[in-house]
């Protein structure tokens, strides 16, 4: 069965469709990944985005029940070179085309996946639309569909947990505040026995103080973070007394919170050996990252945050920490998945910060 992709620019490429049978409008993006397919079409972070893989054969190694970032994957579409269809790992519970095809998620094989990313990386991001599968579609009629469809603002809410929900342990409480959080993170925090509280994006500073937390997360999450000014303001109001961690979407709205600036970038971040600079330990490390927005360097400086990282192939920002309150942040992610776990210490930090915080609290008591 033929399906096309179609740009917004008219670029058309053709090839078979596998997963869902169904049409699909959303941003195209690429990930340089050689590996982590799975955890990649299971992040929230997605949603709203046709992702293409750089790494030409995808679905060798299958899905398995491990290593999914959430169960309601979100992802709009997924774009490939060649899919394998018969997996072949110990692990593998199903192929990749029964995945998307149980999670309704249009897919496209066989296309020229290198000259599609060299054509996001020459014009940056472009919308796309994933034709129905075997429909004969012409390429005005496409990008009139494309052009008619508003691109998504509520993509936070769509992926957000309704409800708050607890995980529990015997260590700091922590509220886990979900844009579209990848499990990674929970998970993480659990290891380090931490009390979880998992509360919605849209949460109240009023309601999260009074589960008198020891610890704040905020997590990634899809979309521009400005969509979600009842965060920022949220986040003004919780830093001043509750340590806090930001992870991507969570980073750029403490940035925001702060007084700095975000802006999206021409074609973004995403793949899993982004190296970044820490001024603070003077290392580099490799990072796994997936954003298309950064917080702008110079408007961090009329604010009261620190730059404490910056990517090293683009120099853009990718961490700061406040100079006054015990809150600090990162673009990437150190809870990895897919990608190399070097900067999974930073879950250490946040808890070290908390015990730091609390001994001062203490000693002016
Ligand atoms: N993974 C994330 O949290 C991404 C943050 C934001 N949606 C961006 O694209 O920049």
């Amino acid at each position: 069965m033929k399906r096309l992709l179609i740009l917004e620019d008219g670029t058309i490429f053709e090839g078979q469709a596998f997963g869902s049978s169904e049409e699909s409008i959303g941003e195209v993006v690429f990930n340089t990944g050689m590996t982590g397919y799975q955890e990649t079409l299971s992040d929230p972070s997605y949603c709203g985005q046709i992702v293409t893989m750089t790494y030409p054969l995808i679905g060798n190694y299958g899905i398995n029940k491990d290593d999914f970032e959430t169960i309601n994957p979100a992802i709009f579409g997924f774009v490939v070179k060649e899919y394998c269809e018969t997996p072949s790992n110990f692990r593998s519970d199903e192929s990749l085309d029964t995945f998307l095809k149980a999670n309704d998620i249009p897919g496209i094989a066989g296309i020229d996946t290198r000259k599609l990313t060299k054509i996001l990386r020459k014009h940056g991001t472009m919308r796309g639309i994933l034709t129905k599968a075997n429909e004969n579609i012409s390429v005005e009629e496409g990008l009139s569909k494309l052009k008619n469809k508003e691109p998504l603002t509520d993509q936070v809410a769509r992926v957000s947990t309704m409800k708050p929900y607890v995980a529990p342990g015997r260590g700091y409480r922590i509220v886990l505040v979900d844009f579209g959080m990848k499990h990674g993170i929970l998970r993480e925090l659990t290891k380090r026995d931490c009390h979880v509280t998992v509360v919605p994006y849209n949460y109240s500073a009023d309601n999260i103080l009074r589960l008198k937390p020891d610890g704040i997360m905020l997590t990634n999450g899809p979309g521009n973070p400005k969509n979600v000014p009842e965060s920022i303001e949220m986040i003004k109001k919780v830093i001043p007394s509750i340590p806090t961690f930001g992870i991507c979407l969570g980073h750029q709205l403490l940035a925001l919170a702060c007084g700095a600036n975000t802006d999206k970038l021409k074609f973004g971040h995403r793949g899993s050996n982004h190296p970044v600079y820490d001024f603070e330990t003077k290392r580099a490390y490799l990072t796994s990252q997936n954003h298309g927005y950064a917080v702008t360097e110079d408007s961090i400086k009329s604010t009261e945050l620190e730059l404490t990282q910056v990517a090293l192939n683009d120099k853009t920002v990718e961490g700061v920490k406040h100079s006054k309150y015990p809150a600090f942040s990162v673009q990437y992610h150190p809870e990895a998945s897919p990608g190399p776990d070097d900067t999974n210490y930073l879950f250490d930090k946040f808890i070290d910060t908390i015990t730091t915080f609390k001994a001062t609290l203490k000693e002016e008591a």
